[in-house]
């Protein structure tokens, strides 16, 4: 075939520029081969030759065939489940349903029940001297700036038990080693697909290193903290959780009601038994179930909220004040009295914000998303991809490419989709970072809230700084699943 013609492109990622990040210019290389070779150009990565499709076939591969290119298999392989001869689909169609006809349809009652519990974890932030900063207390709160080194594990530990009451409800979340058993999971999952197989010293061995990374994250993490911390928790509480479902399944469900999502599958999947074989059966199929959305939630959340946060404290001085005023004039505005009662219509009214989290999410420079495995020889443009072949999207090409975006796709302007009325759920070819198509995220609505949830917290009640005013990218090719590094400092607003 003939090569395409080479573009120019302005800078993918947004300033500043790693310093000492392994493969800076992983985004640009892939612009380059896609240039010169596209539309399809064959990577060896993790052991596999994996099939990068051009942004201009993103249509075909996520929207128009979705019989030639399997979300369900993809996923399958990506977690290295691919040895698995069952046939993955109908497990993944549960999952899609459960989310899809639970969370959405109920955002209303969902925020009610969760906003709090991430604003309370929140609350306080411990530093880096050992004391914490924040909630009632006023001995023990700080006027002055202080460090704080993990506040990316107090984020992770805010969201995580939020999807404690999504998932398991609020009796669960009572118990604060439940969110730290979901945070394992999410980082255990997050591990097995492979996240850190560019960083990793060894991962020059990639097919020997993916059977590592899998065994170690499988049965050191994953497995142990289910077995031995979610499971029995669960296994003791399964009628009461079979009652709430099976009641919640009679009545005729409202915008505001919440069901936590575990009890609406083991109504679907126990057959109104809760001993025996087959509710035994049906309680491990919720609980892998359970497993799978904690994995697809928790961890992509903090790194987004992680991403946000630090983006907005850098910018601070230029979008920050009205975003402030924003939260104001929506809180405080709307009569209640309590601006600390959130509320997914409340939320839904922050547009600057909402702008701003999408354009972080556009450009903080993804390089492959959207997976897919092919269930047949299909012709990609000039090419023939063959049948089985694992299929990317390069996402920050898509989402900042001249073809979509003329020349200002590299340009950060953080209340640009506020003026273009397109919010951050608002999938498309030019913004994948939810996906695309059927297989399209089904709990984004929830996960922009949360970041909403998890912004104000902090910044309505600290005053926070970057030390620098930067932050390094220690994995440009995974910035989706690995957050920013950043020395955060902070002090009681
Ligand atoms: C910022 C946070 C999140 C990001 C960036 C994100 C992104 C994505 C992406 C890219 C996909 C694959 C789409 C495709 O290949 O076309 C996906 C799928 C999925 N996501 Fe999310 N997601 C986030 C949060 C959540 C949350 C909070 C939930 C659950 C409440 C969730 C549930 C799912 C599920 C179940 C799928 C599988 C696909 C399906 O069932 O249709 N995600 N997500």
């Amino acid at each position: 075939m003939s090569p395409e013609p080479k573009k120019r492109r302005t800078s993918p990622s947004p300033s500043p520029r790693p310093s000492k990040a392994p493969f800076p210019h992983v985004n640009a290389a892939y612009d380059e081969a896609l240039d010169k070779y596209g539309p399809v150009v064959v990577v060896p990565r993790h052991g596999r030759r994996d099939h990068v499709i051009d942004h201009r076939y993103i249509r075909q591969a996520l929207v128009e065939d979705p019989g030639s290119f399997s979300f369900e298999k993809g996923a399958a392989e990506l977690l290295n489940l691919g040895f698995i001869s069952l046939d993955n689909t109908a497990y993944i169609h549960d999952i899609h349903n459960l989310v899809a006809k639970n969370v959405q349809p109920r955002l209303s009652g969902i925020v009610e029940h969760l906003a709090p519990a991430i604003q309370t974890q929140l609350d306080r932030i411990e530093t880096a001297d050992g004391t914490t900063i924040g909630g009632s207390g006023s001995n023990e709160e700080k006027k002055s700036w202080v460090e704080c080194p993990d506040l990316f594990d107090q984020i992770q530990l805010a969201v995580a038990q939020a999807m404690v009451v999504l998932i398991l409800g609020e009796s669960h979340a009572a118990n604060p080693t439940m969110a730290k058993h979901f945070a394992a999971v999410a980082v255990g999952m997050a591990d097995l697909a492979g996240t850190h197989e560019s960083t990793h010293a060894w991962s020059r061995l990639p097919r020997l290193w993916a059977f590592w990374n899998a065994l170690t994250a499988a049965a050191l993490i994953i497995l142990p903290t289910i077995l031995f911390g979610i499971a029995p928790a669960l296994w003791k509480t399964r009628h009461a959780h079979l009652a709430n479902g099976l009641a919640a399944a009679q009545q005729k469900q409202r915008q505001g009601d919440f069901t936590p999502l575990f009890d609406v599958a083991l109504a679907q999947h126990c057959g109104g038994q809760s001993s025996g074989l087959a509710a035994l059966s049906g309680f491990l199929h919720c609980l892998t179930l359970c497993v799978s959305i904690i994995w697809a939630s928790v961890h992509q959340t903090v790194v987004a909220a992680v991403w946000t946060l630090v983006r907005l404290v850098q910018e601070q001085d230029e979008y920050l004040p009205a975003i402030r005023r924003e939260w104001e004039s929506v809180f405080d505005g709307d009569g209640d009295g309590d601006e600390r009662r959130l509320s997914a219509k409340k939320l839904s009214q922050l547009v600057l914000l909402d702008s701003f989290i999408r354009e972080v999410m556009r450009t903080r420079g993804d390089t492959l998303g959207c997976v897919r495995q092919t269930t047949r020889p299909v012709q990609v443009g000039p090419y023939v991809i063959p049948a089985k072949a694992m299929c990317m999207m390069p996402i920050s090409r898509a989402q900042q490419h001249p073809d979509n975006y003329g020349t200002t796709g590299g340009v950060f302007d953080g209340f640009q989709w506020q003026k273009l009325g397109r919010q951050a759920t608002q999938v498309g070819p030019d913004f994948l970072t939810f996906g695309l198509g059927k297989w399209a995220c089904p709990g984004r609505q929830l996960a922009v809230h949360d970041i909403k949830i998890v912004l104000y917290a902090l910044l309505s009640r600290f005053d926070i700084r970057l030390s620098k005013n930067t932050f390094l990218i220690p994995n440009t090719i995974n910035t989706a699943s690995v957050a920013p590094v950043a020395i955060l400092q902070l002090k009681q607003a």
